[in-house]
């Protein structure tokens, strides 16, 4: 598991929180109680919030910085945040360890809130990683999955944040094949997208359960086993929220690009290339063309 960085002369410890992309989403069925069971390939972008952790005597309490800072609405540092409720679930089983403590939690909100790369999610797994480090917690990794699991769907794969498969509703992982080096562009049009939206526009059909190798040995080839697999919430995602087709068309034809897709729910997406550098090139091009864009290049984490 990742470990967070500590600046020993503040005693401030600090997380990544790196943004998930779903490679691709197959919704295999559904639950009785209307989840939806999946089977994706989830991998971690370099782009990320971060969070850092001051421990301090007065009660815990969050402070939101960053781009998408303010986007989150006037309640955002209450307890409803994600990364307040994995404090919560941290301090629940912790019992009476006389290290949980007080202080300042600061968010710095980097990515696009509701965008299909689980932001919430990877905030509420950072906080529950920074956390159990500075209060000493040492949470069973059942008992940390299943912490996880109650925060949200897509928490469990952020906890330790590496490429995982994803079935169930997100809570049963396996490795994934080995990954080639390869480039990733995002792109947010800058419309949330709510994820029970989406899923209630699915026309209700079911994919099934992808067959995926132990590697990849290039970029090329995994992009190309990519495209035999699918998003299953693209098509719904583009009802939603109609511009999520612009920037799909606009990622396909950038030069290299060897797949364009949308990440979970949307309305991000993603596009595959042979090197960091060269998807850095397009990420840099397409601000400079669409100001209101959210965009990212660079390399997995
Ligand atoms: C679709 C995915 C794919 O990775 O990503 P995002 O688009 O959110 O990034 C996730 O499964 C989202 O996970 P997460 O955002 O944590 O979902 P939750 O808060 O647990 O659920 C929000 C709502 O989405 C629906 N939901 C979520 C997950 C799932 N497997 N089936 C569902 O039907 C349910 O209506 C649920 O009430
Ligand atoms: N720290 C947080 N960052 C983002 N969203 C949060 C956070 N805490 C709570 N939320 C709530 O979770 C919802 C989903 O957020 P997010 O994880 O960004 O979505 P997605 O998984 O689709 O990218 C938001 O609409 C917001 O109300």
């Amino acid at each position: 598991m990742m470990s967070a960085t500590m600046d020993p002369s503040t005693q401030t410890l600090t997380e990544q929180a790196h943004a998930k992309i779903n490679l691709y989403l197959h919704v295999t069925g559904k639950r009785p109680d209307g989840y939806h069971l999946l089977d994706s390939l989830v991998v971690f972008a370099g782009a990320g919030d971060s969070l850092q952790y001051e421990p301090g005597p007065e009660p815990l309490h969050l402070e939101l910085t960053g781009r998408f800072g303010k986007t989150l609405g006037a309640d955002a540092a209450g307890p409803d945040n994600l990364v307040m409720k994995a404090a919560a679930a941290l301090r629940a089983v912790s019992g009476s360890s006389a290290h949980v403590q007080g202080g300042r939690l600061v968010l710095a909100k980097e990515l696009p809130v509701a965008s299909g790369i689980g932001g919430g999610s990877a905030d509420a797994a950072a906080a529950l990683r920074l956390l159990a480090r500075a209060w000493q917690v040492d949470v069973p990794v059942g008992t940390l999955m299943h912490m996880a699991e109650k925060l949200g769907a897509d928490v469990p794969v952020c906890v330790a944040s590496q490429a995982a498969r994803m079935e169930g509703i997100g809570e049963h992982l396996s490795p994934a094949p080995c990954l080639p080096e390869c480039g990733m562009v995002l792109v947010n049009c800058g419309q949330a997208v709510s994820t029970p939206d989406v899923f209630r526009k699915r026309d209700g059909a079911f994919r099934e359960r992808a067959a995926l190798p132990t590697h990849w040995k290039t970029a090329q080839a995994m992009a190309a086993a990519l495209t035999e697999l699918d998003n299953c919430l693209e098509a719904p995602a583009c009802q939603v929220c109609p511009p999520v087709k612009t920037v799909l068309a606009t990622l396909a034809e950038q030069p290299d690009c060897l797949l364009a897709r949308m990440s979970g729910s949307g309305a991000t997406c993603f596009a595959l290339f042979p090197s960091a550098e060269s998807a850095r090139n397009v990420a840099h091009k397409l601000a400079g063309e669409q100001a209101s864009w959210w965009v990212w290049g660079g390399a997995l984490a």
